[in-house]
């Protein structure tokens, strides 16, 4: 389970904003390991004071591993013909790591592995990031990749269940308002931005981004008015708008004075959630203009949503696919043009995948 993690507590803050800021998938710096630590160490303090507000730490890793939990228990029952199944947690920025995951799956002698990215929607700097860090450990450390076989799922922005489950928390928070404020109700999508580099470089976040939010108001019947939006801006560079806060500026403006924050691009709770669209935005916008906002729940425990990830995992291998076929698409994206050597690594595992299954087709011929 691929994803980037967050600070478990605030002394974590400086170790996690490190490796971000090394990350060249996520901001490509000059001088990358210099700059790096001396931004990571400037931000630390107004981060950590973010983390305290929300309760002292990010809640990623124990929504991910309840998440984990749940997903390989529904799978042991629809899909007994892979089981056991086992999950193991890769965070690209805090421990375990990406490697660390790698490394528990060789001690324990695993065969089979499918990185499964908890990011909805395809972005080089989230999953494209997890992907080469993956690529990187196992082509460097010695006798890797063992006899594993591999394949990804990278994307699954429109997955049936995973529409399902925005359209359950969506449909479950318009019903708290009143019959009155119902109707005027606007639906703000709210999506982690991405500075416009990323995006003219031809990333293919926002369309995906976009296809969950078309899905989910087809699901609901198009029941509301409803936005796509950006927030998390970091840095003066332009980014992908219009900015969550602007918009809702703009609704206060239109007297439009009931919105529905909807969490689009994240699985669990985290700082956007729990301090940006709660605190800054909920709370304090919605004082200021004397409006009713209110946010849809993260997936977290949503039990349609792990049984979507179950149904999803299911499925990819029962296609017995090596490789997501989108996988192959996106290469030419990444700064560092890892993502090349990435598809060719994954190629030969889809070569070493079918030498598997024909060895064990003669070995049923042969024993019949
Ligand atoms: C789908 C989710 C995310 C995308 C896409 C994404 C792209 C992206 N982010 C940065 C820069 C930063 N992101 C930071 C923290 C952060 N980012 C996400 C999610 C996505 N980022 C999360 C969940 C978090 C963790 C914080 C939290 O909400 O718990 C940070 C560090 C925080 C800070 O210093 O303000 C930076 C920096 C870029 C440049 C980028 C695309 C290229
Ligand atoms: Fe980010
Ligand atoms: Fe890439």
């Amino acid at each position: 389970m691929l994803n980037m993690g967050g600070p478990e507590n605030t002394d974590d803050v400086g170790f996690f904003l490190n490796n971000l800021f090394m990350d060249k998938d996520l901001i490509p710096l000059p001088a990358q390991s210099r700059l790096a630590p001396l931004i990571a160490k400037r931000r630390t303090p107004k981060i950590q004071e973010q983390y305290r507000k929300i309760g002292g730490g990010s809640p990623i890793r124990h929504w991910t591993e309840t998440q984990g939990k749940g997903m390989v228990e529904i799978l042991d029952r629809i899909s007994p013909e892979t089981a056991p199944h086992k999950f193991y947690v890769g965070f690209r920025y805090v421990r375990p790591l990406t490697e660390d995951a790698i490394d528990a799956m060789d001690a324990d002698g695993i065969e089979r592995l499918l990185p499964f990215t908890q990011y909805p929607q395809y972005s080089c700097s989230t999953t494209g990031s997890s992907l080469n860090a993956l690529y990187r450990y196992t082509t460097t450390k010695k006798g890797l990749p063992s006899p594993m076989v591999w394949s990804v799922i990278d994307r699954w922005p429109t997955h049936p269940g995973l529409v399902d489950a925005f359209a359950d928390v969506i449909q479950k928070e318009l019903d708290r308002f009143t019959p009155e404020q119902r109707d005027d109700v606007v639906i703000l999508f709210s999506a982690h931005s991405l500075p416009m580099s990323v995006v003219n470089r031809g990333d293919p976040y926002p369309a995906e981004v976009g296809s969950t939010v078309n899905r989910v108001m087809e699901k609901l019947g198009h029941c509301n008015q409803y936005r796509l939006v950006w927030q998390s801006k970091v840095g003066p560079m332009p980014w992908l708008g219009p900015q969550t806060d602007a918009a809702i500026e703009g609704l206060a403006k239109n007297k439009r004075m009931n919105v529905l924050l909807v969490p689009i691009a994240f699985t669990s709770d985290h700082i956007e959630t729990l301090h940006e669209l709660d605190l800054e935005y909920a709370e304090e916008l919605g004082a200021k203009h004397k409006m009713n906002i209110r946010r849809a729940a993260a997936m977290n425990d949503n039990p349609i949503f792990i049984e979507a990830q179950a149904n999803l995992v299911k499925d990819h291998l029962a296609s017995n696919i090596a490789c997501s076929k989108q996988l192959l698409l996106r290469c030419p994206l990444c700064v560092n043009g890892t993502c090349g050597k990435t598809k060719a690594f994954f190629a030969s595992q889809q070569e070493l995948l079918d030498e598997m299954k024909s060895q064990e087709k003669s070995k049923a011929v042969s024993s019949a």
